[in-house]
């Protein structure tokens, strides 16, 4: 079964466990791509924030409302992709360079769902692991950080400068205090389990579903 019919199931899977009158956040990515459609199929009475330009204009164009997230102090639930899926829940995003919006709307939710397809459950993690960087002072943070490399990408939308750690992730609960600890990281692409509440993974024909919360 193909990968791409792995991640439109997984989208579609979580597109049913909206509902109307839920806020909604919307991750960035190839399957996300698949959850927009799905959505809009569903002609749910739902407010949308997302997480990257090009999310918000293919939803738009779909006729999915989106607002800026200022309006919104919490959400119902959020739904985006990943680049890889510990079996203990810890993820890696951020492949799409949106993982800071994609933390901030996913920890504004109620209930964060990840889909992907079964090429991103892992046994154990392993980099890059992505990161935005302040442009202020961005020679010293490179200077300090080890292992990381800028990324030959555009900006974030925030004006982040979009890097990727290649060193090892040994324990991630220490790897990710250690990234948040540095002066000059906006974010890193280490998502913590109890960030997630359910995972839908697209395997073949059918989705395995994990709650996690
Ligand atoms: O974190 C992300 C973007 O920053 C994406 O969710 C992640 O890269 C997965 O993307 P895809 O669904 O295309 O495999």
């Amino acid at each position: 079964m193909s990968v791409e019919r792995e991640k439109r199931i997984a989208a579609e899977a979580a597109a049913e466990l909206v509902g109307s009158g839920m806020t909604v956040g919307l991750g960035t990515g190839s399957t996300v791509a698949y959850l927009l459609p799905a959505l809009a199929r569903r002609e749910l009475s739902i407010r949308c924030v997302a997480t990257s330009p090009r999310t918000e204009q293919a939803a738009r164009e779909l006729g999915i409302q989106v607002e800026p997230f200022g309006g919104f102090d919490r959400l119902d639930i959020a739904i985006d992709g990943a680049d890889q899926i510990a079996p203990d829940g810890w993820l890696v995003k951020g492949g799409g360079a949106a993982h800071t919006r994609e933390k901030i709307v996913a920890a504004a939710a109620d209930r964060f769902v990840v889909i992907a397809d079964s090429s991103k459950p892992v046994d154990a993690l392993r980099p890059p692991v992505p990161l935005e960087l302040l442009e202020y002072g961005l020679a010293t943070t490179l200077r300090r950080l080890a292992d990381v490399r800028r990324r030959d990408v555009p900006r974030s939308p925030d004006g982040g400068v979009i890097a990727d750690y290649h060193g090892d992730i040994g324990d991630p609960v220490r790897l990710a205090a250690d990234l948040a600890g540095a002066p000059g990281l906006v974010e890193h692409g280490l998502f913590p389990p109890d960030l997630v509440a359910t995972i839908l993974v697209g395997r073949g024909d059918s989705v395995e579903r994990r709650d996690l919360a």
